[in-house]
């Protein structure tokens, strides 16, 4: 009774990048949820729908009506049977008609609602009364690729993880000194650095993918030794952005060199032993799942090898990867598959196969911080959001109130 849904209101805002999205009401009896979808710069083939033609106003205008009415007086505890019931209102197999961004915005909002109807944040009321493991943030540093301009690095994104960290506060602060060093690093080494920066608020080096790696690297050290605890650099390289599926080589524009899938399984393994890298996302094209599966094979004792466009969040092409041994790491970005109970089942898939999941944001986001609660909940043991930016701070921020709420917080043991 108390999470029965009374109203449902769907409206149009701003992301991050100055693009629409929608954000969602759920009122239920006793309580009251909001979520935001957010968006993505460099997707995979095969995403959901984010939007059908007509975007966000089409949502307002023509589907708002239609998922109220079946909503209303449904119970917001029900997440699969409402989950089913957009997908029924879509009629696609991909939200090509009422969008995956629409769909997961509900379903995100529908949760927090029940949660709240009984008072519960929604890490509790997902992950149960025994959660307490904080995952470790994934800070974006140096953007390049699809994330930035021209001259930029064709590796989108330079990431740390500050695996020492002993909580989280610890943890969002040593992310922040290194993004302070490498705008000093940047500076020695690129003459005409005015301070931009990326989607993800990662500076925009105009400096070749080498350099960036090597003060990626000394930024780590030199703020490691500082502060006391190690850090360790990670990448999401976006490979699929910058393969050419004609010539069949992955093309480093800034460095003016073509790999094919072999040089760029000995190119990645090198960085990884050169730098300790400890994850690296993306390496390869997403249809490339034997070049995956390699470099797996090789590095993925020490490193995660982690999938986001060659999965995008799916049940059944993970499976496939677990099939081939491709990755030992998943991202998860709830609009990639369109609802939260679609994520979850691909949650548990990982998890019962030793397949890391690593919850993400985009790079175009809103100040939802949704994802905050679903890392704690699902016990990813990483967070990919960010480092600075008002909708990056907004998820980490919120891991610091979840940490501070929970009676015996302990940051997640890294296996790597
Ligand atoms: O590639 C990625 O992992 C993401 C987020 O960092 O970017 P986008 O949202 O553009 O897909
Ligand atoms: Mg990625």
């Amino acid at each position: 009774m108390d999470s029965v849904i009374e109203d449902v209101r769907v409206r149009k805002i701003l992301d991050s990048r100055g693009n629409a999205t929608v954000e969602v009401d759920i009122l239920t009896w006793n309580g009251f949820g909001r979520a935001a979808a957010p968006s993505g710069a460099s997707t995979g083939s095969r995403e959901v729908v984010a939007f059908p033609d007509g975007g966000v106003d089409k949502i307002i205008s023509e589907v708002e009506d239609l998922i109220s009415s079946e909503l209303i007086g449904m119970d917001a505890e029900d997440i699969a049977d409402i989950d089913l019931v957009l997908k029924e209102i879509d009629g696609t197999d991909n939200y090509a008609s009422i969008g995956g961004n629409t769909t997961v915005a509900v379903s995100m909002a529908v949760s927090k609602a029940a949660a709240a109807s009984y008072n519960l944040p929604l890490y509790k009321y997902l992950g149960g009364n025994l959660v307490n493991e904080i995952p470790y943030p994934l800070g974006n540093m140096m953007n390049g690729g699809a994330h930035a301009g021209v001259n930029a690095p064709d590796i989108q994104e330079f990431l740390i993880v500050p695996v020492g960290a002993n909580n989280i506060t610890e943890a969002v602060f040593a992310n922040s000194s290194v993004h302070k060093k490498l705008k000093e690093l940047i500076q020695t080494k690129d003459s005409l650095f005015t301070g931009g920066k990326g989607d993800e608020g990662g500076w925009i080096p105009n400096v070749s993918n080498d350099v960036a790696l090597e003060i990626q690297a000394q930024a780590c050290e030199e703020v490691g030794d500082e502060i006391g605890i190690k850090i360790s650099p990670a990448l999401d390289m976006a490979a699929s952005e910058f393969w050419d599926a004609n010539q069949e080589k992955y093309i480093y524009s800034q460095d003016n060199v073509s790999r094919d899938t072999g040089d760029q399984i000995e190119f990645v393994k090198d960085i990884i032993e050169t730098y300790n890298m400890i994850y690296v996302e993306d390496p390869f094209d997403e249809a490339d799942f034997d070049g995956f599966k390699e470099l797996n094979s090789l590095v993925g004792d020490k490193c995660f090898v982690c999938g986001d466009d060659i999965f995008v969040t799916n049940k059944e092409i993970l499976a496939k990867g677990i099939e081939m041994n491709a990755a030992n790491a998943i991202i998860i970005k709830p609009n990639q598959i369109g609802s939260l109970s679609e994520t979850y089942a691909t949650v548990k898939l990982a998890k019962e196969n030793d397949v890391a999941p690593v919850v993400s944001h985009r790079s175009g986001e809103t100040t939802d911080e949704t994802i905050a609660h679903l890392a704690v909940a699902f016990g990813a043991p990483l967070i990919k959001t960010g480092a600075l930016g008002g909708e990056r701070i907004a998820k980490l921020n919120e891991l610091i109130r979840i940490e501070e709420e929970l009676s015996n917080p302990i940051m997640v043991k890294l296996d790597k």
